[in-house]
């Protein structure tokens, strides 16, 4: 991956968010404080006032649509608190919150001689302008609670008074503020971990951490805010996170069109895709590989589909097979629809052992070689080796990683980074496993988690799509894992465009392919 691009992100790269895991985000924690000296309390009051502007600026609105009406509403806070520095983090919100005239009662879930240092300075403080520390849950209706449980140092399931706390929260009538993370969502998975928060905002610090965009912890942030505390980029000294995600636009990644260029010099596309049973695919996935920005795009598909194909797509060229295209393509694209056929796998064949140009490999082309050991073995000789190595793209969905894995869809669906990481490193490629949370990984041990689309895309032919959309990409992107994270993140625009015009239930996957360039447009354009 380019690396300067994204450390570039430090100087406020609009393009990258970087997100953070449990262990990253506590180096980045003690580098500030220990290597930059910035006190953790500093820190800590930086937070509490984050949260703080998000309660009363709220609340100011609140009070001024209901002063029209003459009504006054109530300032009632809750803050629950555990016993670390999540913990500590509430404490010193409602101290500010008290000394704003909010009515503020204050509930630790944990035992005081249990707390950690900063906690027990916050009790102090706390205490000293008035606070009432409470071992059970006052009773009484509260308007705003703060979930200060758990953050990032949630390390097993919630359960006894965690459980119960987090149960009261969810069955109360009152705006829920999360600090750092809704409680007992895990930072690095997004996983529920016995039971969570469900919460109307979630204020991160410095940071979005992984968990707060992967499902199904998105579904419990409620408006997900990330505030600046003075945790910045020098954090992470020489160690940059691991993973990221895209901010819209990302016009400036996208390859330059050279003003003087050709249909040659925007990309050959050649695609080994289409079976009798399956024209479409071919269809869709040259329609999109042109939309993205291809010169020229030739389908390799039998001869029975090709006036269908010439029908649907008369600017697609049809081949019998890839070898007479071999030498003429730019970037080969192999799998949507292509089927299991003799025919298929000759053609494979001919292109995993007789090419060298980058290569994106999806659908078939995956089930062929995962059905094939000899051929899987072979291709990750190939490209573990310097010499033989290649571009390479894999677009699996979690099934067809199983299969590549030999191992049930529900192991990768548990560890959907690691598989994503492993594949990436043995087959030196940039490999996707898709969802709706889409995780590509690199060889170097990048990832990049997308969060663009919506479930409209869940539709037969989204995958091909996508295939088309990276494959032009890989053409005029040098990085295949560059050409991998922008051509997932455009796919998953242009459902979003669809899904804004045809709706989640009725888009289809042309829908998504028809709505290819008017996303490019709007990055063009510099605006979404
Ligand atoms: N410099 C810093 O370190 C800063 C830290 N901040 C806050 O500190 C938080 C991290 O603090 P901590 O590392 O103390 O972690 P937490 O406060 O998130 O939780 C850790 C505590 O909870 C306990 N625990 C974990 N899971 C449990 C479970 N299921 N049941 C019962 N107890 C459980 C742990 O044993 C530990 O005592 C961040 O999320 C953030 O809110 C912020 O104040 C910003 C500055
Ligand atoms: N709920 C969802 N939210 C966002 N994107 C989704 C969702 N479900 C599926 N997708 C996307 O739709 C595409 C489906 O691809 P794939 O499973 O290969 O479909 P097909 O084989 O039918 O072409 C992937 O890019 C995936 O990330
Ligand atoms: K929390």
């Amino acid at each position: 991956m380019n690396k300067c691009v994204l450390s570039a992100s430090g100087s406020g790269h609009p393009v990258v968010c970087w997100l953070l895991t449990a262990a990253e985000m506590k180096r980045c924690d003690s580098n500030t404080s220990e290597i930059f000296g910035v006190p953790s309390v500093v820190l800590m009051e930086r937070a509490a006032l984050s949260c703080v502007d998000v309660i009363v600026s709220r609340q100011k609105k609140l009070e001024e649509q209901a002063g029209q009406l003459g009504l006054h509403p109530k300032r009632r806070v809750l803050i629950a608190a555990g016993g670390g520095n999540n913990g500590a983090d509430g404490i010193a919100i409602g101290r500010l919150l008290l000394q704003e005239g909010y009515d503020v009662s204050f509930y630790l879930a944990s035992g005081e001689e249990k707390a950690s240092e900063l906690l027990k300075l916050q009790l102090h403080t706390a205490k000293a302008y008035g606070a009432v520390i409470c071992d059970t849950i006052p009773d009484g209706e509260y308007d705003i609670i703060v979930d200060a449980l758990f953050g990032i140092g949630l390390c097993r399931p919630a359960e006894g008074i965690y459980r119960e706390a987090i149960e009261w929260i969810n069955a109360q009538d009152a705006f829920v503020l999360a600090v750092d993370l809704p409680s007992g969502i895990e930072t690095d998975t997004g996983a529920v971990l016995g039971c969570a928060v469900r919460a109307d905002v979630t204020v991160t610090f410095g940071f979005w951490k992984r968990g707060l965009l992967f499902y199904p912890g998105c579904k419990y942030t409620g408006k997900v805010i990330c505030t600046q505390i003075g945790i910045t980029e020098d954090g992470f000294l020489n160690q940059t996170p691991e993973a990221f995600t895209f901010t819209a636009p990302v016009a400036e990644l996208l390859p330059a069109r050279p003003e003087d260029g050709n249909k040659g010099t925007f990309g050959k596309v050649l695609l080994l895709a289409g079976s009798e049973a399956m024209a479409g695919a071919a269809i869709l996935c040259g329609r999109s590989a042109f939309y993205a920005g291809s010169g020229m795009v030739k389908l390799s598909c039998p001869t029975l589909i090709h006036p269908v194909i010439q029908t649907a797509l008369p600017e697609a060229m049809t081949a019998d097979s890839v070898e007479a295209s071999a030498r003429w393509a730019d970037v080969i694209g192999a799998g949507p629809g292509l089927s299991l056929s003799d025919r298929a796998r000759k053609e494979l064949l001919f292109v995993l052992q007789q090419t060298l140009q980058p290569l994106v490999l999806d659908a078939d082309a995956i089930n062929l070689i995962a059905k094939d050991e000899a051929l899987l073995q072979e291709l990750i000789e190939h490209q573990q080796n310097p010499a033989t190595r290649r571009k390479l793209i894999l677009t699996p969905h979690p099934g067809e990683l199983a299969r590549l894995e030999g191992c049930a869809i529900e192991e990768i669906l548990k560890q959907p980074v690691f598989y994503a990481k492993k594949w990436a490193n043995r087959l030196q490629a940039a490999v996707l496993c898709k969802g709706a949370r889409s995780i590509a990984a690199s060889p170097d041990g990048s990832i990049y988690i997308n969060r663009s689309g919506n479930s409209g895309m869940a539709v037969a032919g989204s995958g091909d799509v996508l295939t088309g959309i990276v494959t032009a990409l890989l053409s005029t992107i040098d990085d295949p894992f560059w050409a991998l994270c922008i051509g997932v993140y455009l796919h998953g625009l242009a459902g979003d465009l669809a899904a804004h015009t045809k709706g989640e239930y009725s888009m289809t996957s042309n829908d998504i392919a028809e709505a290819v360039w008017a996303v490019l447009v709007k990055q063009e354009k510099n605006y979404v």
